[in-house]
This record gives C-alpha cells, sequence and structure tokens, in this order.
C-alpha cells in the first residue's frame, strides 16, 4: 500500500518537519535536489556509463521553493561537468529565501543564469537545445489558474519537447500547471516524462490528466517524519476538518486476498446471487458471473429472465439459474417476493444490475432486493440507474451496500455534470458515500474508492484496453467474489478494483491493447490474483514505487 497526499497535506508535513522537528528547510531541500540530479544523471549517461559529452541541461525555475530546487539540482550537475544552466521566471527579488539562497550559490559558482526575456530570445533563434529540461516552475504550491508570461513559459516547454529540441523533459515534485489534489490542469501544465516527488506521491499524479502528464513518476524519501507521527491538527489546520490520506494499492497488496484453506467445500467460498439480465441484454450477467467465479466465489447463482436460460445455460454451464418473467414480476408481486426472499436468504453476496434494463417491472426488483438481502449488495449500471429514476430507492441503502458508477450513473445519481464530476473525482465519491453511509466506487481510468468511514483509495492499475463494453460487468463480478472469500466491503472494493485493473493489463499483453474483450479481461482475473505473476511495463514503475514506501 501506498500513501498519496494532497498539495495541503504535503505544506503541512513540510511545515512539521522544518518548524517543529527542527529539520532545516535547507538541509531536505539538498536532498530533494540531489534526487532530481541522480535521476537526470541517469538520462545523460552513456551506455559505457560515463556522462555524454557536451550533456546540456537547462533548469526552468519559479519563484518558489520548486524553483529553489530546481537551482539546486542544476548547481549538483554542473559541479559534476555537465553544462547546466538555470532560467529565471518570475520575479527573482519576490523569491523564498530558500530560492534567494540557493540562486545566490549559483552565481557565486559562475553558472549561466537566463531571464526569461534571454531565454525566449535563445528559443526564438533556435538555439535551444537540450538533453533535459527540468521543470521547476511550480510544485505544491501552485495556487491559481497559470497565466500570462508563466502559462507561455509552459507552452514553450512543451513544444520545445514535442519539435525535439528538448529530449526529456524532468518535473521536480509535480509537473508545472497539474493541480496536486485533482490532477487537473490549472491553464497549461507541462507535459514532462519522468517526475520526482518528494515524501509521499501527490494524488494528482495519480489522477488524470495529471497521471499522463507526469510520465515516470519516482518517490524520493528525503528525510520527513513517518505521516502518522503528526497529530491531526498539525495535518490539516486545527480550523478545518480532517482530510484523510488516500492511499493506492500495488502487487504487495495482493497478500490480503484470504488464503484458500485446505479444509473447505464450495459453500465456504461464497455463494454470490447475481440479479442481471434482461430480453436483449444477457452478456452483462455472464460476465459478472464468470468473474465472480474466476475470483473464487464457490457458487454463483442468476437470478434472469427466463428468454436468458439457454444461453447462459451454455455459456456458462457452472452456473445455477434461476428464471422469472416480467409478466410474473407485474402481476404476481407477492408470489415474487417470496422468490426474492428464498434467493436472498440464500446468498452471502448479490449482486444488482448488470443488463437489467429499464423495463417497468425493474423498479420492483431494485427494491424487493435492496429491501430483502441481508448480506452486502454490489448495485452498479441498470440498478443504479433505477434508483436515480426513483429517489425514494435511497432510503433503502444500507451500510453493506456497494455502489460501482461510472461517471454518466454517478451524473444521475447526484444530479451533477460529467465535467463536474470529472473534476472533483474524490469529493464526488467520499460526499455520497458519506451521505448515504455506503462504499462508492466511482469508475473512471483511475477508479476512485470512498468508504463509508471516509477512506479514499485511488487505483494505480488498469490500460486504456479497459475502455470497452463489458469491463464494468467484471468489476461487479471480482468485487461480489473477493465478498464471497469474506472480504468486507472496503477491502472487496479496494483489491477488486485493483484486481480488476492487473487483469486487464495482463489480458491486453496477449490480445493487444485494442483488441481486448471483456471476457479477455475476466479470464486473466486469476493470473491477476496471483502476486507472482508480472504485470506491464507501467506496473513495474509502481513495483519501485512499493519499495520507497516499504522504506
Ligand atoms: N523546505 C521545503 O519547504 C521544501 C520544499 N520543497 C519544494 O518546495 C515546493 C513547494 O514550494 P512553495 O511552497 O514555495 O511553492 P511553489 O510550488 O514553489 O510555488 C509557489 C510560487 O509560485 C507562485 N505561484 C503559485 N501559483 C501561481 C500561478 N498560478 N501563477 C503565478 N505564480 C504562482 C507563488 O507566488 P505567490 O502565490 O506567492 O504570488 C510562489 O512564488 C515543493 O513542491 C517542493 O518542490 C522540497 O524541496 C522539500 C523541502
Ligand atoms: N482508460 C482506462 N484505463 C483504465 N481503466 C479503464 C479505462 N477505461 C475504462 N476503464 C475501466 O473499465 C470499466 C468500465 O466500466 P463501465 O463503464 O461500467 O463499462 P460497462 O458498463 O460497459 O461494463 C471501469 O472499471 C473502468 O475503471
Ligand atoms: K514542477
Amino acid at each position: 500500500m501506498r500513501t498519496l497526499v494532497t498539495g495541503k497535506q504535503m505544506k503541512a508535513v513540510d511545515a512539521h518537519a522544518i518548524t517543529t522537528i527542527g529539520i532545516p528547510s535547507m538541509v531536505l531541500m539538498e536532498r530533494a535536489a540531489f534526487a532530481v540530479a541522480r535521476e537526470v544523471k541517469g538520462i545523460l549517461k552513456e551506455e559505457a556509463g560515463r556522462l555524454a559529452p557536451g550533456a546540456s541541461v537547462w533548469s526552468v525555475c519559479g519563484t518558489g521553493n520548486n524553483g529553489a530546487d530546481g537551482i539546486a539540482a542544476a548547481r549538483m550537475l554542473f559541479l559534476e561537468g555537465v553544462s547546466a544552466g538555470v532560467v529565471l521566471i518570475g520575479q527573482p527579488e519576490k523569491g523564498t529565501e530558500e530560492f534567494l539562497q540557493q540562486l545566490k550559490i549559483a552565481r557565486n559558482l559562475g553558472m549561466e543564469i537566463l531571464s526569461r526575456e534571454q531565454w525566449e530570445e535563445l528559443c526564438s533563434q533556435g538555439g535551444m537545445r537540450c538533453r533535459v529540461l527540468i521543470d521547476a516552475i511550480f510544485g505544491v504550491g501552485l495556487s491559481r489558474q497559470v497565466q500570462g508570461a508563466y502559462a507561455e513559459c509552459i507552452r514553450r516547454i512543451n513544444g520545445l519537447r514535442q519539435e525535439g529540441a528538448v529530449e526529456c523533459v524532468a518535473a521536480v515534485d509535480i509537473p508545472s500547471g497539474v493541480h496536486s489534489d485533482t490532477g487537473q490542469v490549472m491553464g497549461e501544465a507541462v507535459s514532462a516524462d519522468l517526475t520526482v516527488t518528494f515524501g509521499w506521491e501527490k494524488r494528482g499524479t495519480v489522477l488524470y490528466p495529471g497521471r499522463s502528464l507526469a510520465g515516470r513518476v519516482v518517490v524520493e524519501n528525503i528525510g520527513f517524519p513517518p505521516l502518522d507521527s503528526l497529530k491531526p491538527e498539525v495535518r490539516d489546520g486545527e480550523d478545518e476538518e480532517e482530510i484523510p490520506y488516500a492511499c493506492t494499492y500495488g502487487p504487495g497488496d495482493l497478500e490480503r486476498i484470504p488464503e484458500r484453506a485446505a479444509y473447505s467445500n464450495k459453500g465456504t467460498f461464497g455463494k454470490v446471487l447475481i440479479v442481471a439480465g434482461s430480453e436483449n441484454m444477457c452478456g452483462a450477467a455472464y460476465l459478472s458471473a464468470l468473474a465472480a467465479y474466476r475470483t473464487g466465489a464457490g457458487l454463483v447463482k442468476l437470478l434472469t429472465v427466463e428468454e436468458n436460460r439457454l444461453i447462459l445455460q451454455s455459456r456458462l454451464p457452472e452456473a445455477i439459474l434461476v428464471t422469472y418473467t416480467a409478466g410474473q414480476l407485474m402481476e404476481g408481486r407477492e408470489e415474487f417476493r417470496k422468490l426474492i426472499d428464498e434467493q436472498c436468504r440464500w446468498a452471502d453476496v448479490v449482486v444488482l444490475g448488470p443488463g437489467l434494463g429499464c423495463g417497468a417491472y425493474v423498479e420492483y426488483l431494485v427494491e424487493d432486493i435492496l429491501t430483502m438481502a441481508c448480506s452486502p449488495v454490489v448495485v452498479d449500471a441498470d440498478g443504479l440507474n433505477t434508483i436515480a429514476a426513483h429517489p425514494y430507492l435511497t432510503s433503502y441503502y444500507t451500510e453493506n451496500i456497494i455502489i460501482t458508477p461510472h461517471l454518466g450513473e454517478m451524473a444521475r445519481l447526484t444530479g451533477q455534470s460529467i465535467p463536474q464530476i470529472r473534476e472533483n473525482l474524490v469529493e464526488t465519491a467520499a460526499e455520497y458515500a458519506a451521505h448515504y453511509g455506503l462504499t462508492c466506487v466511482l469508475k473512471d481510468a483511475a477508479t476512485v474508492v470512498a468508504s463509508r468511514e471516509g477512506g479514499i483509495y485511488m487505483n494505480t492499475s488498469g490500460t486504456s484496453a479497459m475502455a470497452k463494453a463489458g469491463s464494468g460487468d467484471v468489476l461487479t463480478g471480482i468485487i461480489a467474489g473477493l465478498l464471497g472469500l469474506g472480504m468486507d466491503e472496503t477491502e472487496s472494493a479496494r483489491l477488486g478494483v485493483y484486481i480488476h485493473g492487473r487483469a486487464g493489463e495482463l489480458a491486453a499483453e496477449k490480445t493487444g491493447c485494442h483488441g481486448m474483450l471483456a471476457s479477455d479481461l475476466a479470464e486473466a482475473i486469476g493470473s491477476a490474483m496471483d502476486g507472482k505473476k508480472a504485470g506491464n511495463a507501467a506496473e513495474s514503475v509502481w513495483q519501485s514505487r512499493d519499495s520507497e514506501e516499504k522504506r
């Protein structure tokens, strides 16, 4: 498990380390700059292990402590014989104490220091070429939209990278212009190949679009005290509500999956009831059921419409089938309620919604399941659409409900627009979970899981190969499978999302990024749950971060 912080939390840790613990600010900064210089040197090194001749580095620096880091990193490279210079953006005389100190050192060493105007002139003459450009304009202190000269400078950096005049952009702490909490672009943002971040990963490089702009992320421990040594009021300010630290999982977290006991039978691993499918949609029911079995459930029963009987029986003979007709549900409601009650009593876990459609009878079905289920219920897709269309159904929410909306479904549930939700993924999920006291899995390219007690998980596994119909049905089945293995709602949701992404990565290795089907994803669940299987290249990056976390 790795911890993720907001900009404010990071600043609180900075302040605590400096003022309460007494670690000098310049000492922390020296370690931060050293890590940046080390990574840059790694890029500059020839295969033979020596620095490339004429290797040139420009560090583009703002006037805060991010800029100070940038100057210090350039100085370290300069002292190792690299042709490294500094570009200053903003008014140096207004810089922080540390910035002014770092600038003085660089000047005393005779380093080349350009103003923004001089740099612009160099660029317009085509004289601006370098192996590595260090982006140190803004870090976690970015406080507003980027405009004017700063925005121009960021556009210039991105232009140089695009045209190949700069081979690699290395961002200090976070790409300048990316919001450290939401990952949103604040007007303009640097597109980096590498980000060296300090202490803990920032939420903004896990959420999109910040995640795409950060490139490879290296987390460096520069000597901060552990987060749990901070009193809550130190973390977030005495007068404000405490924001929890978010977390993400890596391969080491697969150890959370319970062992499959030798002395067991199919009843030991959970009876999953999947209430899914309608006349023209049986695929969703199939994928959820297959995924639940592949995750380890002992018994999966499908409650679906009679029309799906034949196809589901032939596609997944391992599943038990109970069927109904729409007419039976509408006309013989009392009789039907008895059937539902019986099925709910049987189940250890219920899945409600995949492919249910929006027929008039679905409202009754959702109401009956929500009122009668006495075990955890995973509500997805048309289950959620029905709740959105009939808000009284939210009164049946209980603490063992997990909802798994994508942004469109969340928009219907909350009445907010999709762009609003996209910009505030964490807050939207957290507020809904806290308001209704349930677990909310808000699905996106970087899915957020908000627990009823306030915990936040942000997912870092997965691939765009999963952006295809049916992927969500597989996730529903995985979460249900984990619940069946006995994990609680929060853990099943978090680990389910992580395993789902990992299965996507493994399946895409075989099928290629475009060709993967949701059924390939479901077939890869077993391997994804095996910690010994390697993930894709992206995951190896996360693994290296994992070892940072275990320091
Ligand atoms: N010892 C330490 O503290 C350590 C700190 N560390 C490093 O410090 C970084 C945080 O430093 P920081 O707090 O000085 O903020 P930073 O990110 O440099 O930005 C602030 C500057 O930007 C300006 N500004 C903001 N938004 C703007 C906008 N839209 N448009 C224009 N200007 C804008 C703002 O101006 P102002 O708002 O004051 O007008 C101010 O000048 C952190 O990310 C890490 O790299 C590490 O070395 C570890 C030790
Ligand atoms: N670009 C992406 N990267 C990682 N995961 C993705 C991406 N696009 C979609 N996913 C995942 O795929 C699933 C899609 O779910 P959903 O939209 O409900 O699809 P469906 O309803 O067709 O099954 C979600 O779990 C989501 O997180
Ligand atoms: K930066």
